[in-house]
């Protein structure tokens, strides 16, 4: 498949886009105009820097608001089209986008459209330029692809086609089948945008809040499905209006772009294997990626510190028994049931507690690390020992690291053999090992910073098989705060992105929004009796919650009485309960313990904004 992707999507100036671009391995680029006007580099230039780079420059866009109107109107916009198809030669560029008219259009007729078209049809091929002819989800008369395509075939002109973007189709439901009835000849260009479905008006929409395949709701599988099917073999390029990836590195924002496109290849192929058999062919080579299964659960969570004490006094008020220090590292592992956690003092100095990374149990680590570096993720440098196992690791957007490690049938890991518990022991080494009322984690909830939010949840998506749920917005009393849960099909893995408020003025800001690892348990109460015993620091929840506990679930008053004497909380749906509580913060982590009842699948969203005030309340307090 031939990789594009549009100037317009990138911050920067043109050259700098271009860089990005090619840095991050696409084939071509479209020339949006807007970038070319505002750069002090020639036509000239650009094409030669283009040429240097190895880019091919596929298309020149937009042209904008051409037919449907009067004849005068019409020769000032040929005057216009004919400026532009020069300024294309010494582009070297061969094709034009023409959006449908939104503004100037007075006459709603397909023959005079097409009539006015052939003009600027045969205008453009004294220049040997192809015209690509794109429905606006929004313009005057024509919004849908297969009127435009009417047009074009109207039209008649081998010059003429047509330009396929799957937002304004999609954005619109329009039937995106109609595509494999047109022929592949006549559709000039494809540009793929993905969106989170919203309630607004097509053109904020459209300008504002599409994002790259994989970070929003279209089915853009299927959407190429129809391309492939009809033919097409074109440049498939990425035109993503979007109001963060216009303010942040565009060299990140490249990578990102091209991992959708590389996931979207794959993602293809597989729908077409599904759809039409193994032995379809067709013209588009699809690459695919080493398969994976989905990874069955958490292999352990580390959190790095410089000084460990208070993390491991939280475990061991949870019950965690301290399984020793590293042979050769300043690493330390507590584990309860089949819940690990790395405690790592390296590299760690004047670094508060902070989750640095997770390992995902998986089949194949060397095969799923593979696929994840082909999907661009970085890869973790790391040293091992000789008789060490090799772990294979990447970084995922917001540094925290992933590592691959290999599943065992009992939910044992090998590396814990490296840990020897003799070498001084820390206070409170005991543990509980006869009461291990604490069995897995149960999921793992990471911060997001605003502006990598969109690259997260692609990334795990795409190199993990994270499922997206629908997304959450949850007050806090710092703003709204994002919560996308990530999860693979049997729940093995769960993973809640939050994404703090974009305008983070008030000085506890940074530290209101810490991660945390909720461990799974089997008897909540029992667990935060030992854990009041053991002095643990429980998160306060205010009188107010509990008596609207009462006032939703009318709970009996003895079940009342143990949650708030604990500080627990709860909630119930259709399939079961949920009780659960939270630590209190250390650094920029804490935990939270939980007990899932019948088949309750949630994560107690309600009780979320309770949590947040009271974690906001606690570092207003701690600042005075
Ligand atoms: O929003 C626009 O104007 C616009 C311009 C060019 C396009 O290809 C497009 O999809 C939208
Ligand atoms: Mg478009």
């Amino acid at each position: 498949m031939r990789t594009s992707i549009a100037t317009v999507c990138l911050s920067g100036t043109l050259e700098e886009k271009i860089h990005a671009c090619a840095e991050a391995g696409f084939d071509g680029i479209e020339i949006f105009e807007q970038d070319l006007l505002v750069s002090p580099r020639s036509p000239e230039q650009i094409r030669m820097l283009a040429d240097e780079l190895g880019l091919s420059l596929d298309l020149y866009q937009p042209f904008r608001d051409f037919e449907g109107v009067t004849e005068d109107l019409l020769e000032a916009n040929l005057y216009r089209a004919e400026a532009k198809f020069k300024l294309m030669n010494l582009l070297g560029i061969g094709t034009v986008l023409l959006c449908t008219n939104v503004a100037t259009a007075t006459i709603d007729d397909d023959e005079l459209a097409a009539a006015q078209l052939q003009r600027l049809a045969d205008l453009a091929a004294r220049y040997s330029v192809r015209i690509a002819y794109e429905a606006l989800a929004w313009g005057k008369y024509v919004n849908d692809f297969e009127h435009a395509w009417r047009i074009a075939d109207l039209v008649d002109r081998p010059n003429f086609g047509t330009c396929l973007d799957s937002f304004h189709i999609l954005s619109r439901n329009w039937d995106p089948s109609g595509i494999e009835k047109i022929p592949a000849e006549k559709i000039f260009f494809v540009q793929l945008a993905d969106a989170p479905r919203m309630s607004m008006d097509v053109l904020s929409w459209s300008r504002h809040h599409r994002v790259f395949p994989g970070e929003g709701d279209f089915a853009l599988a299927q959407f190429m499905g129809h391309l492939v099917r009809a033919g097409y073999n074109g440049p498939v390029s990425l035109e993503i209006f979007n109001d963060i990836f216009r303010q942040t590195d565009e060299k990140r924002t490249a990578v990102d772009a091209m991992r959708s496109l590389i996931w979207l290849e794959e993602q293809t192929h597989l729908h077409l294997q599904d759809t039409e058999g193994p032995g379809f062919s067709y013209p588009m080579e699809l690459a695919t990626l080493p398969k994976v299964d989905d990874p069955t659960g958490f292999n352990f969570t580390e959190v790095k510190a410089e000084h460990t004490g208070a993390v491991q006094e939280l475990l061991y008020q949870l019950g965690f028994g301290y399984a020793g220090r590293h042979r050769t590292k300043p690493v330390q592992l507590w584990t309860q049931g089949q819940a690990r956690v790395v405690i790592n003092e390296q590299q760690a100095r004047n670094l508060e507690p902070s989750i640095a990374a997770l390992g995902f149990d998986v089949e194949n680590p060397v095969v799923a690390a593979s696929r994840a570096v082909q999907l661009k993720a970085q890869p973790v440098p790391r040293q091992s020992q000789a008789d060490e196992e090799v772990l294979q690791a990447v970084s995922a957007p917001d540094s925290t690291e992933v590592f691959l490690c290999e599943a065992s049938a009992d939910g044992t890991a090998a590396w814990t053999r490296e840990f020897t518990p003799e070498s001084g022991a820390p206070e409170h080494a005991a543990g509980d090992p006869t009461a291990e009322l604490i069995t897995r984690v149960d999921h793992v909830n990471l911060s997001q910073p605003w502006q990598h939010y969109d690259e997260a949840v692609l990334f795990y998506e795409s190199t993990l098989s994270l499922a997206r749920q629908p997304s959450t917005e949850v007050p806090s009393p710092l703003g709204l705060v994002r919560s996308q849960v990530m999860r693979t099909e049997d729940r093995g893995i769960r993973l809640a992105l939050n994404v703090a408020p974009m305008a983070l003025e008030h000085p506890t800001a940074a530290s209101s929004y810490p991660a945390h690892v909720a461990f799974a348990c089997t008897d909540l109460i029992a667990v935060a009796r030992r854990a009041l015993a053991r002095g643990l620091d429980f998160l306060p929840v205010p009188a107010n919650y509990y008596a609207d506990l009462q006032a939703r679930f009318r709970l009996d008053e003895q079940l009342l009485d143990t949650l708030q004497r604990y500080n627990l909380l709860y909630d119930r749906d259709e399939d079961g309960e949920f009780l659960h509580f939270y630590t209190a913060t250390v650094g920029n982590v804490f935990f939270e313990v939980v007990e899932r009842r019948g088949g309750y699948d949630g994560y107690g969203a309600p009780n979320t904004p309770v949590r947040l005030a009271a974690q906001y309340e606690r570092s207003r307090r701690e600042q005075d």
